[in-house]
């Protein structure tokens, strides 16, 4: 599939060369925001529109300064002081947005399928604007899935991160799977990867239906109801939040148990390799998912890496679909 003027929905049809271009795209950005100036004019006259009808820090900032050192001009949306409080539609909301000339719309929805509804909106009315899903429900959250990649591949080869670093390598996944964005994209890289991806977490958040992807990935994915197996010898943990916004029902006895059962911790993560690394998306609850002592540790936190990440990594993808020039 061509970049130029996509839509990024979902990593689940991401091919092995298009993750290498966005780890390669991404690390040339990287070296750009080492620079002094750190600005360059790809996207001039391009506007960017950001549009978090959920809330965020991480991505909805990244998104932007990634926007703003293309030299696009950025659009931001706020829900509770636009006119969605009038009555307006998302929909309408996003062809007021293209009538003033945007060209990328970033897009974060609590409903799962709101971005993907906006670009065949976008499409019927033959524009040329691209989406991309910044996180829709409990759907996919690629960019975060890319970041991710990077943030794991650029610690195996700075200079030439690429997918196929991860082969072989045991990743363990712990906490919501159910709800989680984050997982869903990340099941679709790493498993790309030809990394074994090991999923862990209470029954309640890790329904067996995660067991097969149906694309002969099978192998290269496993369940987990308990931590150890996942831990053993794990090259690299990512722990996610518990989605509470998400949860309808109690699902969970306590957060002091599920911290007992599944919290990593510094004495975990003796049952992985030695230089084990941890990773988490952010935000993160101090003291449920991941002691407050780990998450500062940088001998093991990747966490901070994966928020600088975040900012090359978009750089790349909106470079990539507008079309960009340096
Ligand atoms: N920030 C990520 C992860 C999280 O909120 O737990 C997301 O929006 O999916
Ligand atoms: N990781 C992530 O998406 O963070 P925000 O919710 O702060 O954007």
């Amino acid at each position: 599939m061509t970049w130029t003027r996509r839509h990024i929905l979902t990593l689940a049809d991401f091919t092995s060369d298009e993750y290498d271009t966005v780890l390669q795209t991404a690390a040339s950005f990287r070296e750009v925001l080492g620079r002094r100036t750190k600005k360059v004019p790809a996207l001039q006259g391009q506007v960017v529109a950001n549009l978090f009808f959920e809330p965020s820090t991480r991505t909805r900032n990244s998104f932007e300064l990634a926007a703003k050192r293309l030299s696009a001009d950025t659009l931001n949306f706020t829900p509770g002081s636009s006119s969605l409080t009038k009555g307006e539609t998302i929909l309408d909301t996003a062809k007021t947005y293209l009538a003033m000339g945007t060209d990328l719309m970033v897009i974060r929805h609590e409903q799962a399928g709101v971005p993907s509804t906006i670009a065949s909106e976008m499409d019927r009315l033959g524009s040329r604007v691209s989406v991309l899903n910044a996180g829709d429900g409990q759907h996919e959250h690629p960019s975060q899935g890319l970041l991710d990649l990077f943030t794991i591949c650029s610690l195996l080869d700075t200079e030439r991160p690429r997918l196929e670093l991860l082969a072989g390598k045991k990743i363990a996944v712990v906490g919501d799977i159910l709800h989680s964005r984050v997982a869903r994209s990340n099941i679709w890289s790493l498993t790309a990867s030809g990394a074994e991806v090991h999923l862990a977490g209470p029954p309640t958040l890790l329904p067996l239906l995660f067991a097969e992807c149906g694309d002969g990935r099978e192998g290269k994915l496993f369940l987990h109801w308990q931590l150890e197996p996942a831990l053993a010898d794990a090259d690299f943990v990512m722990t996610l939040r518990l989605q509470k916004e998400r949860m309808s029902d109690h699902l969970l006895p306590s957060l002091r148990e599920y911290h007992s059962l599944y919290g990593i911790t510094r004495d975990r993560l003796k049952l992985c390799k030695p230089d084990v690394k941890v990773l988490h998306p952010g935000p993160v609850n101090r003291g449920v998912e991941i002691s407050s002592d780990l998450m500062d540790d940088a001998q093991f936190s990747l966490i901070s890496q994966q928020v600088t990440s975040g900012v090359a990594v978009r750089m790349a993808l909106l470079y990539l679909i507008g079309g960009g020039k340096v």
